[in-house]
């Protein structure tokens, strides 16, 4: 299956080269994507006897006119309903012209139960809040609680953001959409409005898509399984990778051991807890395989990095917010070396609030350590304060100008996470489950991500599929779960991933 996803942008892009390229002319698309909408609708709701297409001026209308002639074609009773009209000599105008049904105006639709509704008002052309008339429609929808198939995107949500433009938005059982997912169609609440996606092949190739070059992907297996690594015969533990996790003070061990128990369950060879000298015990008394270190200070930090070479850090989980975990955080990525990487989390993220900058440089300097950071919405807001109150930016670009801004991988996490890599490369999480809004699935994350970055996947794949196989241990696990029970839920998760 195709991964990547276009913005609009991109998709008129394709659409520009795909008419250009040939074979099919844009009103042969647009046949094909209508074709697409009425054969689905037909296989869904065979029995249905009366269906309303609503349908804009612009293109997004152009589909539904073909929808409609195809479903009056094999007898299901059509009407017709319309905001504007397309504009003379468009494709949309050629396609009203051959719909033999009489559009009506939108503010006479009457829908009742048993009938389906097309949506066809607009998609990716969405300009501005819909009108009062198409707010009605949506809000007659919902009193007759009648089925609404969305042709491309459910009026009203923006393909870019996943936002609605205005107050409103069509709410679909059903999203058929073309060529690619959009943005929109991943990110919250869009996600949620599209209800079931389904991508419809219109013509247009992977060639052209190729050539439009998207740099956006729907996270799955597809986009890293290739880098994901799979432990070599000849193998030994400290191939397999070191992860070191530095521990909080006595009220606050338990995050560090999450992600030390993460790791270990994501395959590293061996996982040391870094603990201060009063927390000695208590780490100790909860761990077996996974190794206890003592480390008070910055010295010792950097004695244990040049031991025992550990090939990824996790710092912040329980550590506590201050200049301590600051200049933990600056000594590993300025001495540490390019080969080590530092994963930021929660604590780790918060300690930078007042000096970001101090962390950015640090970051991007020639040898410093990898950076990956895992903030959520408040923490992204304590680091990016002026990237996160930008409300024209969907959370797909603000993780993208976060990760080029900090030379980290930024993970940022939530119900629809999206990781994004400085390079521009981003991918958007669609597996994630409602079960991991419980304590500590955080720090399970994080211990996730140092134990593929020190088994030497690359970070902006490493920061994918830790989050893919977190959300997929979740979801197999089901209801009941506690962040304890996700390291050893990533159990048979790995057993398809390493087949
Ligand atoms: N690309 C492809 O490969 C293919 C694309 N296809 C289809 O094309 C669709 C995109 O078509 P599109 O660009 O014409 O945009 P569309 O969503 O119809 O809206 C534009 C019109 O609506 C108007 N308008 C906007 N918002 C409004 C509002 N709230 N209230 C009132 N008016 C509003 C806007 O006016 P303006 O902004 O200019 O003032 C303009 O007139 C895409 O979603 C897919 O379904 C397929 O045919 C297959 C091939
Ligand atoms: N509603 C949700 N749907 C999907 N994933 C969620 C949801 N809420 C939280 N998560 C995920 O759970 C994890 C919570 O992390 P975080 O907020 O740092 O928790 P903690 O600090 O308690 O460990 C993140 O990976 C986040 O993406
Ligand atoms: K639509």
């Amino acid at each position: 299956m195709s991964n990547e996803i276009l913005t609009p942008h991109e998709m008129a892009e394709a659409d520009r080269l795909a008419i250009a390229a040939g074979p099919f002319s844009g009103i042969q698309l647009m046949c094909n994507a209508g074709a697409a909408v009425a054969a689905e609708v037909l296989r869904r709701w065979p029995a249905a006897i009366r269906a309303h297409v609503l349908c804009g001026p612009g293109n997004n209308g152009g589909d539904g006119y073909v929808v409609a002639r195809l479903l009056a074609d094999v007898g299901v009773r059509v009407t017709v309903w319309a905001e504007g009209r397309p504009k003379a000599g468009s494709d949309a105008a050629q396609a009203a012209a051959e719909c033999p049904i009489e559009a009506q105006p939108i503010s006479g639709f009457h829908p009742e139960g048993g009938d389906i509704v097309v949506d066809a008002l607009y998609g990716a052309g969405l300009s501005k809040p819909l009108s009062p008339s198409a707010v009605a429609a949506i809000v007659k929808c919902r009193k007759a609680k009648i089925p609404v198939v969305a042709v491309d995107l459910p009026s009203g949500i923006s393909g870019e953001t996943g936002h609605p433009v205005g107050d409103e938005a069509f709410r679909a059982a059903l999203t058929v959409t073309f060529v690619r997912k959009k943005p929109g169609h991943l990110l919250l609440p869009g996600r949620e409005a599209c209800g079931e996606i389904l991508v419809a092949d219109i013509g247009i190739g992977a060639e052209i898509i190729a050539a439009v070059g998207p740099k956006c992907f729907e996270n799955g297996p597809v986009l890293w399984q290739s880098r994901y690594p799979m432990p070599a015969a000849d193998t030994h533990k400290y191939r397999r990778g070191h992860v070191g996790v530095f521990s909080g003070g006595p009220s606050s061990t338990g995050a560090a051991r999450l992600a030390a128990f993460a790791a270990a369950r994501a395959g590293v060879g061996a996982v040391t807890v870094l603990s201060p000298g009063n927390t000695l015990a208590t780490n100790a008394a909860h761990l077996t395989s996974i190794m206890l270190r003592r480390v008070d200070d910055i010295d010792a930090a950097r004695a244990f990095i040049s031991d025992r070479k550990p090939s990824a850090l996790v710092l912040g989980p329980g550590f506590g917010v201050g200049e301590p975990l600051r200049e933990l955080a600056l000594v590993v990525l300025e001495t540490a070396g390019a080969e080590v990487s530092l994963v930021l989390d929660a604590d780790g993220i918060t300690s930078f609030h007042d000096a970001p900058a101090s962390l950015f440089i640090a970051a991007g300097a020639k040898g410093a350590a990898g950076l990956v950071l895992t903030p959520h919405e408040g923490e992204f807001g304590r680091l990016f304060p002026d990237i996160a109150r930008d409300a024209a930016l969907s959370k797909l670009e603000k993780a993208r100008k976060a990760a080029a801004r900090s030379h980290g991988v930024v993970i940022y996490k939530g119900p629809d996470t999206v990781i994004a890599s400085p390079d521009g490369r981003a991918a958007i999480n669609a597996n994630g489950t409602p079960l991991l809004a419980t304590a500590g699935s955080g720090d399970v994350l994080s211990g996730i991500v140092a134990a593929l970055l020190a088994q030497g996947m690359p970070a902006f794949e490493a920061a994918c599929a830790a989050v893919w196989m977190h959300a997929e241990a979740a979801r197999r696990f089901g209801p009941g779960l506690i962040a304890e029970d996700l390291p050893l839920a990533l159990c048979p998760v790995l057993r398809e991933l390493l087949g």
